[in-house]
């Protein structure tokens, strides 16, 4: 690959300067080079393709399989696999053309997600070896390292999926190989996949951390607050127009943590937030519009239950036992921080 992809880099005169990169830098800068530019030329990037990792996906199902009882890695084919299958299913190879850029692996191969919901699902699995799987369901299953790339390609694929066309001519619009962008065949319009950005916040009076519940969420599920910015906000005015509205409080301090893609229910960029509140106002009032639920839960509580399953059964009569998301939720890494900042001496 590292031959291949130095033969492509010495196609033009713009690329000398990557060439020399690739020698002299870190590994890392020269992938995102490498990936740079498979986005900015098509034809390097089909070539990359026809020598390719690809992610399967049906109908935005990863492909998955089972490596032993219970534990499931991502099924990564060679675009020369998938072409395989589409020639015995019949189906033209072109298709594999359809697929978007969502990577580089450190062996400096591309790796690109592909849709196959034209196919019939049962067939391809029985080819590949594995399992179309619903996203948050693979999300369970599947290590740490993998949640972010599997992600990409899904939500690389929607976009594509939802963005067929023009909003202003309502004409069709077209891919660029990567995947990186579209463009209106008619007016020449430039559309760019998009994330929404929210802001996540778990609120803290120094002594206790408030959750909330959605009626939508799982039963007996807590979670930190979220909001989605208005156009023009900054972070800081999100954060606490959200807390005002959703638990009648006023934030006194924030203090950014990190940040995640989250695909659900279409891709956001989630910006998670410390903030605290003073212990002399932190009186909920529920905005019961938003939330069904929002309470202040000790350290005690938080702990047992990030001790606990999702979805804990209950004992017949008893409500379901208080557990908060999983572990690649960054709801839990906020969750998980407090508790630790808590037990601090
Ligand atoms: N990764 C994680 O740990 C967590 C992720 N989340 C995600 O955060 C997001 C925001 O949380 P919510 O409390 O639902 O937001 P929210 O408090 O802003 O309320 C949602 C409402 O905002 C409006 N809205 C404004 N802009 C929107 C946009 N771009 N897309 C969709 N709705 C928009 C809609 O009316 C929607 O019903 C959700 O997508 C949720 O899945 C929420 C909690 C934990
Ligand atoms: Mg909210």
């Amino acid at each position: 690959m590292v031959m291949h992809y130095r033969s492509l880099v010495r196609s033009s005169a713009k690329s000398l300067q990557l060439f020399s990169c690739s020698r002299d830098c870190s590994s890392y800068v020269s992938r995102m080079r490498y990936l740079m530019r498979l986005k900015e030329d098509d034809e390097a990037c089909r070539r990359a393709l026809q020598s390719g990792n690809v992610l399967l996906y049906h109908k935005l199902a990863p492909l998955l399989r089972q490596q032993q009882k219970g534990i499931y890695q991502l099924k990564v084919l060679q675009a020369t696999d998938v072409k395989g299958i589409l020639g015995k299913l019949g189906k033209d190879e072109q298709l594999l053309n359809t697929s978007v850029l969502i990577g580089c692996s450190d062996g400096d191969i591309a790796q690109f997600s592909l849709d196959v919901g034209c196919l019939e699902k049962d067939a391809v699995e029985e080819m590949c070896g594995g399992v179309f799987t619903d996203l948050r369901k693979a999300f369970f299953l599947l290590e740490q390292p993998d949640t972010p790339l599997v992600t990409k390609g899904q939500a690389l694929l929607r976009w594509h999926q939802t963005h067929a066309y023009c909003s202003a001519s309502g004409e069709p619009t077209q891919s660029n190989q990567a995947g990186s962008q579209r463009v209106c065949l008619t007016n020449g319009a430039t559309y760019y996949p998009q994330m929404a950005p929210v802001v996540i916040v778990l609120v803290s009076d120094g002594r206790r951390c408030l959750l909330a519940r959605q009626s939508t969420f799982p039963q007996g599920m807590y979670s930190a607050l979220a909001g989605f910015c208005d156009m023009g906000e900054v972070m800081e005015e999100t954060l606490r127009r959200e807390v005002a509205e959703e638990v009648g409080l006023e934030v006194e301090s924030m203090q950014y943590s990190s940040s995640q893609h989250w695909p659900f229910p279409q891709s956001s960029f989630m910006v998670a937030c410390h903030a605290t509140i003073s212990p002399d106002n932190a009186e909920i009032n529920l905005n019961g519009a938003e939330l069904e639920d929002a309470r202040w839960f000790t350290l005690e509580e938080v702990e047992d239950a990030l001790k606990r399953k999702p979805l804990p059964r209950s004992v017949k009569g008893e409500p379901t036992a208080f557990w908060v998301p999983p572990s690649y939720a960054i709801a839990n890494k906020l969750i998980r921080e407090w508790v630790n900042q808590q037990k601090k001496p």
